[in-house]
């Protein structure tokens, strides 16, 4: 099987052909470079029609001067040169996508092959995971305009969690533009930092989410203050690249995988692949980050992933294919993978390696301990290490004051960052999840927001269950606050973590929600459905 894949989401107007049986890849790219400034879409959008009929005719080029002269001759029929059309269909920016939409549909008319619609973001994390060939991968894309992590569940890829604002590559691109810097801006960042030293700089992860707002302004203010370019630069990739491999560990914790692949732009940077290898190392896991050629957007990514499509029968009629800016990957119904819902680890260990500590259970007792995390830079782990486990202690005993089953907390060594707790539950929710269960969470977490606490990471493995309760552990990214959007943020945790773990996550989440709204306020509820649909496509 022979697929023509077309690019052009942003910035490269790209064509490739992918031969299943060979497994070579050909890849034709034309990149478009910015005179100043960042991308603009109207000048992106007179590039891909400069550029896509030329990148697309040397593709067909090359898959013409594959097929044996004897098939042209023998046959009076005209020979496709390939079986299918596989081509971008979003995210990105909208004037591209229409550009390389109608290119795509004009070619499976005139070669009379079938068309398959690709989701630009399944395609940056399904390249990795052929090219590796792991089973059942937790995926972190880290490219221009997105970044999040991914996890395969009953037919979908769920988003496990995400910037809650712009995608990294864009975040670090916005600040070389305030430095003056030529686009793109992640390779001259790359470059400068090994020259830097590090500085405070902000650090924000909600459970799995993150945010890079806070890290962006706070990196041009220093600039702007007088600190040394490659010392922001350095610092930039040390909290960037930390805050991405925590919530991948986090992912690899909660789903019980030990698969991690890589995907995106962002995913050429060596500091970015060394946090990642070392995290995976360190945990047991296999990593894997596909050549370069794969990782920055390119149609070869596209053309294999339309072969796997094309092979499951999911084709799409011309007619239904217009092009979606905001394609998000948990819309993909996964029509090529199996549907296998992976059973979790349920029985309990003596000791217990979460994303952030080792935790060693006794049967009246448990220590939890924050060993250092060698991919961080000493001083923003040591920081981290410090901070959370102060706060761990004293927002699991505040809660417990406020009426929400906790831990009794009965001795804390902040020189090790160990705490040691009362051994609550029998299970952890993830293992035993029901909706009276559930529902527990959704009154908990509204005592906890009333009384001004945010939990910070609530999901379903921060959560224990025996016969009669269901505690809540694990407060290491709590905080207090009296924000609505904090407190939403929790609820878009719990259920992000309800999507990746459970097989009914649509209707556990009903129950929690009904609960939350008898102990809770509604408006952060509304505040909920806001985050939901927030385009993340900045
Ligand atoms: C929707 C689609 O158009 C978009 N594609 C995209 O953003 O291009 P991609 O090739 O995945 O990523 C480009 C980004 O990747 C960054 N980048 C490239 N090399 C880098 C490096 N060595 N270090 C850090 N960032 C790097 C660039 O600065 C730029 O922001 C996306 O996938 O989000
Ligand atoms: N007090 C407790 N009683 C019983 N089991 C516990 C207790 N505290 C932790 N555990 C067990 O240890 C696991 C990891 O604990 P915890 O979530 O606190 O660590 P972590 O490293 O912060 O994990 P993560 O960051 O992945 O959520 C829990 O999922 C639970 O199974
Ligand atoms: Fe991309």
């Amino acid at each position: 099987m022979r697929i023509l894949g077309v690019e052009g989401t942003a910035w490269a107007a790209s064509a490739a052909l992918f031969d299943s049986e060979t497994d070579a890849v050909f890849i034709e790219t034309d990149a478009y470079q910015p005179e100043s400034g960042g991308i603009h879409p109207r000048e992106a959008a007179e590039h891909m029609s400069d550029a896509i009929p030329r990148v697309i005719e040397t593709t067909l080029n090359e898959a013409a001067g594959d097929i044996d002269a004897d098939d042209r001759s023998s046959s009076s029929k005209r020979v496709s040169p390939v079986d299918a059309v596989a081509f971008s269909r979003g995210p990105g920016l909208g004037p591209c996508l229409r550009i390389v939409g109608t290119a795509a549909r004009a070619l499976s008319q005139s070669l009379d092959v079938p068309l398959v619609g690709v989701n630009h973001m399944v395609a940056h994390l399904e390249i990795g995971r052929q090219r590796s060939g792991f089973d059942s991968p937790v995926c972190l894309n880290a490219s221009g305009a997105n970044a999040h992590v991914l996890g395969y569940r009953n037919g979908r890829y769920r988003v496990l969690g995400e910037t809650m604002d712009t995608g990294v590559g864009n975040a670090i691109d916005k600040f070389t533009r305030h430095v003056g810097w030529s686009h793109p801006g992640g390779p001259k960042v790359e470059q400068a930092a090994k020259d830097g030293e590090y500085i405070d700089l902000p650090y924000v992860v909600k459970g799995m989410d993150f945010s890079f707002s806070g890290i962006m302004s706070a990196a041009k203010q220093a600039v702007d203050d007088g600190h040394a370019v490659e010392d922001v630069c350095f610092s930039l990739q040390e909290n960037i690249f930390a805050m991405l491999t925590e919530v991948a560990e986090r992912a690899l914790s909660l789903t019980d995988r030990d698969e991690l692949v890589l995907g995106g732009g962002v995913g050429n940077n060596a500091r970015l692949r060394e946090m990642l290898a070392e995290m995976c190392e360190q945990r047991g896991a296999e990593f894997y980050a596909p050549e370069p050629r794969f990782l920055s957007d390119n149609a070869g990514m596209i053309a294999v992933l339309g072969a796997e499509m094309l092979a499951a029968g999911d084709t799409i009629p011309v007619a239904d294919s217009a092009v979606d800016s905001n394609f998000r990957p948990d819309q993909v119904s996964v029509t090529w993978r199996g549907r296998e819902a992976d059973a979790f680890r349920s029985d309990e260990a003596d000791e217990v390696r979460g994303a952030e500590a080792t935790v060693d259970i006794g049967p009246e007792r448990v220590e939890k301990c924050r060993t250092p995390k060698s991919y961080r830079h000493p001083t923003l782990d040591a920081t981290l290490r410090k901070e959370r486990t102060t706060l761990e202690a004293r927002l699991t005993s505040d809660a417990r004051r406020a009426g929400v089953p906790t831990p009794v907390v009965y001795d804390v060594d902040l020189a090790e960052s160990a705490i040691e707790f009362e051994h609550v539950g029998d299970a952890d929710l993830r293992d035993e999840v029901t909706a009276d269960r559930v529902r527990d969470v959704g009154r908990h977490l509204g005592t906890l927001h009333r009384n001004g606490i945010v939990h910070g990471d609530p999901t379903t493995r921060n959560l224990r269950c025996s016969a009669d309760r269901t505690y809540v552990i694990d407060f290491g990214l709590g905080y207090y606050s009296d924000d609505v959007e904090d407190y939403a943020m929790d609820l878009h945790v719990f259920s992000q973590s309800l999507a990746g773990t459970a097989d009914d996550a649509a209707e556990l989440q009903r129950a929690f929600e009904s609960s939350y709204e008898e102990a809770g306020d509604d408006a952060v509820l509304d505040q909920l459905r806001e985050i939901e649909g927030r385009g993340r496509y900045q």
